[in-house]
């Protein structure tokens, strides 16, 4: 069997480079890519999208070698029936690897096609780097691959307000846009570069902050002979999702026209204040996840899917999401309960396989951004801790009870089964430490006390958490999570 490029041509990845996009991992290739395809299928854009690869190890040549071209399987339920739409995405023009080469990244950072840049570089890849110098072929870091790259621009055209580009980073960070700009100030500074660059970077150029919902899967290894029957060719890059997609961008609508990406029916919102969107999204789909995702692994589920089929853990979650976190948001009733309608919709959506264990990856700093603001809301506004999101803390402290060993740092499950835990050294050697007792009230106290995991805060001095926290991990030493999260939910 052939490569999907033998059979489908790079249509509209021959068009001008006017993106590039920093990251080339799955949620891009089934979000950002698929859209700018859909207005260049639309007749409204005429652009192609050069990939760059953020760090050294990636896929470059796995994407090059395809050409770019590749297929993108969204799946869910649609007006109550299953929907399965495969559509070839032929809009990247190449992948650069610049580790390899870098000139071919500063070629760009001169072209006078250029107008946007995307990235994601997961929540690590916005973050500043001490030691990154301009002279680096490349910086390390992305805001530094940034601030060279700027700087390059800037002296090939001479500081033209004109030439400046607009940033759309989707990092699941707060203000992704400021911080990037912040950073690259930073580094500006520390390099002292000259002040008409810092205020070109300022004045001709649009950092956004940018919201995006869609779950993506990714490649879908159990499921590939059935997509090369469908499809008949190869394609090693093929990637999976939902249907739903949502991208809120929040900056100066007058860049909206270097990417008309919302003429097109992609769902994709220019606001003045993403916040609103984000804190909806945030506490209640990702706090949905975080709040089940652990307990249900440790109870012996897989994928979300099969939890949600169970009536105890779909109960549970509905309860979190409708009695602890929308009483704590201050948008419109309706419209968080319509939204969290579609959640419950998506986590059951029959063709998304969507693994438990790769939702819990770093759930120390997921838990305390997505679940922890509605737990410490809810004491606000009921003026008692919650029962389930307080469960939901317990069960994270369950889940992070590991063995350390050479490979990583390992838990068992009821079932008597091992998993990896996977977060931060440092957050795996404090519960390593801890759980060294077996005095579950320690436990829940020493967590609970570790400010730095928990934005500064002092969980022990929240009225009753503490207490609550060490009966839940009492009890989980002698029953089984289900049957305490049934009583939960009476
Ligand atoms: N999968 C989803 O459903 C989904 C939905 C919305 C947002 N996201 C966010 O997207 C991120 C990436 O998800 P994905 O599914 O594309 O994963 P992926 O593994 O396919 O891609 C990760 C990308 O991030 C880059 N990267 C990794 N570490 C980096 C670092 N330290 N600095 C710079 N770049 C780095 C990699 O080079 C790669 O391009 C996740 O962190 C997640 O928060 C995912
Ligand atoms: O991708 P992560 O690891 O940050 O979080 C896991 C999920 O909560 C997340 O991927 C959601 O599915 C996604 O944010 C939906 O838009």
């Amino acid at each position: 069997m052939e490569f999907i490029n033998k059979t489908v041509k790079k249509v509209y990845g021959n068009y001008p480079e006017r993106i590039l996009q920093f990251g080339e991992g799955n949620f891009l290739r089934a979000f950002v890519d698929w859209m700018i395809d859909k207005a260049n299928r639309d007749g409204i854009y005429e652009g192609s999208i050069v990939l760059c690869q953020p760090i050294d190890r990636g896929m470059a040549d796995m994407i090059n070698a395809q050409e770019g071209v590749y297929s993108l399987a969204m799946r869910g339920i649609e007006n109550g029936k299953p929907l399965e739409r495969i559509e070839q995405i032929t809009s990247v023009s190449r992948c650069l690897n610049p580790y390899k080469d870098y000139e071919a990244l500063m070629a760009l950072a001169r072209s006078a096609d250029l107008e946007v840049i995307v990235s994601n570089t997961t929540e690590a890849g916005i973050a500043y780097k001490a030691g990154d110098k301009l002279t680096d072929t490349p910086p390390s870091s992305f805001p530094a691959k940034i601030t060279a790259f700027l700087y390059e621009r800037y002296k090939a055209f001479g500081g033209d307000q004109e030439r400046g580009l607009l940033f759309l980073p989707v990092e699941l960070i707060d203000n992704n846009g400021d911080e990037l700009k912040r950073i690259v100030l930073q580094y500006a500074a520390e390099w002292e570069l000259e002040e008409d660059f810092i205020s070109w970077v300022c004045t001709a150029n649009e950092f956004t902050n940018t919201l995006v919902d869609r779950i993506v899967t990714g490649y879908p290894r159990d499921q590939i002979e059935y997509f090369e029957d469908k499809l008949g060719w190869k394609d090693n890059i093929i990637v999976t999702s939902e249907l739903f997609h949502l991208w809120v961008i929040q900056g100066d609508e007058a860049w909206a026209e270097k990417l008309p990406i919302h003429k097109t029916d992609a769902n994709v919102i220019w606001t003045r204040d993403v916040t609103p969107y984000k804190k909806r999204k945030v506490r209640i789909l990702n706090g949905g996840h975080t709040s089940t995702v652990l307990a249900a692994y440790l109870a012996g589920y897989t994928i979300v899917l099969d939890f949600m089929k169970d009536d105890v853990f779909r109960s549970f979650l509905q309860k979190v999401i409708y009695e602890e976190v929308i009483p704590t948001l201050d948008l419109p009733r309706e419209e968080l309960e319509t939204f969290a309608a579609a959640v419950s919709d998506r986590f059951s959506n029959p063709y998304i396989k969507h693994k438990l264990l790769d939702i819990s990856l770093n759930s120390c700093s997921k838990f305390n951004a997505r679940c922890l603001p509605s737990l410490l809301g809810y004491v606000e506004t009921k003026g008692q801790v919650p029962d389930c999101l307080s469960f939901s803390l317990a069960a994270f402290l369950k889940f992070y009870q590991g063995q350390m060993r050479e490979e990583g740092c390992f838990g068992v499950r009821e079932d008597g089964t091992e998993y990896q835990i996977k977060d931060d050294k440092e957050v795996l050697d404090f519960f390593h430490n801890i759980w060294s007792s077996n005095d579950t009230s320690l436990v829940a106290r020493q967590a609970l006390s570790h400010t730095s995991f928990w934005s500064g805060r002092d969980l022990t001095k929240v009225e009753g958490l503490e207490e609550k926290i060490a009966g839940y991990l009492a009890e989980m030493e002698h029953k089984n999570i289900r049957s305490i999260i049934a009583n939960l939910i009476k």
